[in-house]
């Protein structure tokens, strides 16, 4: 019984250190990773360097050839002046202060020497930093125009619709000036660090023991970076409160929203709400600050008391004879200059950390866009003409970064030339379809193809230039009307007489007619031009959804809500009989979403859309005879109405 007992105690005893043993692999696994990670940041941080440097190079030659010749004269300068200084100094010792050519002749170079070296630290450190500020402000807006490009091309929109990656999109477009800067602030640093070395090989060479003095600049950097390390993550914490401030203000201010604000004196509650939101992130940024500053308030500390010791014992080697007085002089400037350095070398790293951040996020963002265009690059044209139609199967769709399937088992088939009609109640998942078929997002699972090629094989852009679309959150641009609708084929933006034939074909004749200057006038308030109304800007959206003229896919998504029921159903016919005239070219596909059942009656087809999925579809008639839920909305409503 013994000898069983013995034998469990061991067993467990081996069992747990095997656990052990296990729990310290995992450990070691993890700090592979990590270490993996920190060496892909870094990786990635030495391209963007690459990159900046590059670009400093591209925006302006000259003004970045002297700039890095200034930086590293300004470095080399305090070791000069303390040089200097010392040889006036010592030479004065043992020659007395006599005057005269002899004088002249030995310290006249050491003189010249210390002035143009003096002069250099002054003149070169502010040219420098006017070179750096005009260099930072042309990268700035060079920077601004690669991040723009970048997000406008990423095909689909799930890096602006998705929380966390429009926080990174976000922090990227807002720190584009100190990423700027982040190239010039590395150069800075390193060359900081060229000036603190040679300081540290002068003041060894007066006693080895002062290289403490430089050890203690070791705590100041930490200390500032790790401080500076609070305040960053604060700040990235607080990225979606700041845009939720920012926002909230902005609906304060933003005329389309002023007339619901001001009914519903809303005004001072969301300003109210705003502010509280920017004192929330005030108060966390404070108390990161109010950390970081006790913290280096220590490393300072730290610097001054070395600073006491070194200076005391070079007084004491003095007074013992062992060290000359020029020797102190050239400490004391030293010491004078290291804290400029180190003041400079650890504003340069905050504003490396600071930049790094956003450097982080502007790589993710080129990357992103680069992986989109690469894969896009492999990916097939779709067709001239569609011959077989699209065709879902079993296709179901969850919003990333999100975990409840907004579309499930939705099987259907839209031949070519077909106009198919997509009804159901509000959050059905209508326009979440029509982001799938216009390719702004891939179903999770199942399939989705055009004329039996997936969707995803076909490039998103080639595909998104073979569709065109109306949507019920259309753009109001404030443009010339006549580009207002003719960015809808952004080739022919100025071919008047496209942009006449798709203002006919919408209908919009009477609108562009009731503006001053017709297809010339400025449209909308906030640059002086003509006010109109929801459903009149409605009137040109429509006009701009039909610049192509030959899609294959014509998405309508409620593109007339803000019209009278009449008219949407005058403007429906006609895109209806033209979808049909179109669809012996392209064998286009017209897809209309209508909350009104008289409109969707008019489609071939009808897909009734209900908790993510169909719930019934067919024509018009097949859908009232099956007596469904079809046929019960469509009695209602024409009840109302009738
Ligand atoms: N970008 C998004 N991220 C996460 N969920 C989303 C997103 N857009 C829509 N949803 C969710 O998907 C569901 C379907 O929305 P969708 O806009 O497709 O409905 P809909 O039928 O077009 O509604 P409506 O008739 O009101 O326009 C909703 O529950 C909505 O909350």
């Amino acid at each position: 019984m013994n000898r069983t007992g013995d034998l469990a105690d061991r067993l467990g005893i081996l069992a747990g250190r095997t656990g052990n043993v296990a729990k310290r692999l995992g450990t070691l696994v993890n700090r592979t990773g990590n270490l993996a990670g920190r060496l892909d940041t870094l990786a990635d941080r030495l391209r963007t360097l690459r990159h900046l440097l590059a670009l400093s190079w591209r925006v302006d030659r000259t003004a970045t050839a002297v700039n890095w010749l200034l930086r590293i004269l300004v470095a080399v300068t305090p070791t000069a002046v303390g040089l200097a200084q010392r040889w006036v100094v010592d030479d004065a010792r043992v020659n007395g202060t006599s005057s005269g050519l002899a004088a002249w002749s030995r310290l006249g170079p050491a003189v010249i020497f210390g002035a143009l070296a003096a002069m250099m630290l002054t003149i070169g450190g502010r040219m420098q930093g006017n070179l750096r500020a005009g260099l930072v402000s042309k990268m700035d807006l060079e920077l601004t125009r690669e991040v723009m490009a970048d997000v406008a091309s990423i095909p689909g929109v799930e890096h602006l619709e998705r929380a966390d990656y429009l926080n990174r999109v976000f922090l990227a477009v807002k720190g584009t000036n100190a990423l700027a800067g982040y190239a010039w602030s590395v150069v800075e640093g390193a060359t900081a660090l060229i000036s603190l070395t040679l300081s540290g090989v002068l003041l060894a060479q007066i006693d080895p023991l002062l290289l403490g003095l430089v050890a203690t600049t070791v705590p100041v950097l930490a200390f500032g970076n790790r401080a500076q390390a609070w305040s960053r993550a604060a700040h990235e914490a607080d990225a979606e409160i700041t845009r939720l401030e920012l926002h909230l203000h902005e609906l304060c201010l933003n005329p389309n929203a002023a007339k619901e604000v001001r009914i519903a004196g809303s005004g001072p509650e969301l300003s109210r709400r705003a502010t509280a939101l920017w004192e929330e992130a005030s108060r966390h940024q404070r108390r990161a600050h109010v950390r970081g500053a006790a913290l280096q308030a220590a490393g300072w500390t730290l610097y001054v008391a070395g600073l006491g010791a070194g200076i005391a014992l070079v007084v004491h080697r003095v007074l013992a004879g062992q060290a000359a007085i020029g020797a102190l002089v050239m400490v004391l400037t030293l010491a004078a200059q290291l804290r400029l350095q180190l003041f400079l070398l650890q504003s340069s790293t905050e504003r490396i950390g600071d930049a790094g951040q956003v450097a982080e996020h502007y790589a993710w963002l080129r990357d992103h866009a680069a992986t989109a265009t690469r894969s896009a690059a492999h990916r097939q044209a779709p067709p001239s003409r569609l011959t077989g139609g699209i065709t879902l199967d079993d296709v179901a769709f969850t919003y990333p970064g999100t975990t409840t399937p907004v579309l499930h088992s939705i099987t259907a088939h839209f031949p070519p030339g077909s106009v198919i009609g997509l009804v159901g109640v509000n959050g059905a998942g209508k326009t979440t379809l029509v982001k799938l078929l216009t390719g702004l997002y891939q179903p999770t699972s199942g399939r989705l193809e055009v004329d039996g090629t997936p969707l995803s094989a076909i490039a998103p852009k080639a595909w998104a230039s073979a569709s065109c679309g109306v949507f019920q959150d259309f753009v109001k641009f404030e443009l010339p009307a006549y580009q207002a609708i003719g960015v809808g084929d952004l080739p022919r933006i100025e071919d008047r007489a496209a942009v006449e034939a798709a203002v006919a074909r919408a209908g919009a004749e009477a609108t562009v007619a009731s503006l001053g200057d017709g297809l010339d006038s400025q449209l909308g308030k906030i640059f002086g031009g003509a006010e109109l109304s929801h459903g009149q800007w409605q009137r040109l959206a429509l006009a701009r959804g039909q610049m192509r003229t030959a899609p294959l896919l014509l998405v309508l998504d409620e593109p007339t809500a803000a019209l009278d029921p009449q008219a949407e159903h005058e403007l429906f016919e006609a895109f209806a009989r033209q979808a049909r005239s179109a669809a012996a070219a392209t064998g286009a596909v017209t897809v209309l979403v209508s909350h009104r059942f008289s409109t969707v009656s008019m489609a071939d087809h009808v897909l009734v859309l209900a908790d993510g999925t169909v719930l019934e579809s067919g024509t018009h008639a097949q859908l009232m005879a099956a007596g469904g839920r079809y046929a019960e909305l469509y009695a209602a409503q024409a009840a109302a109405y009738f």
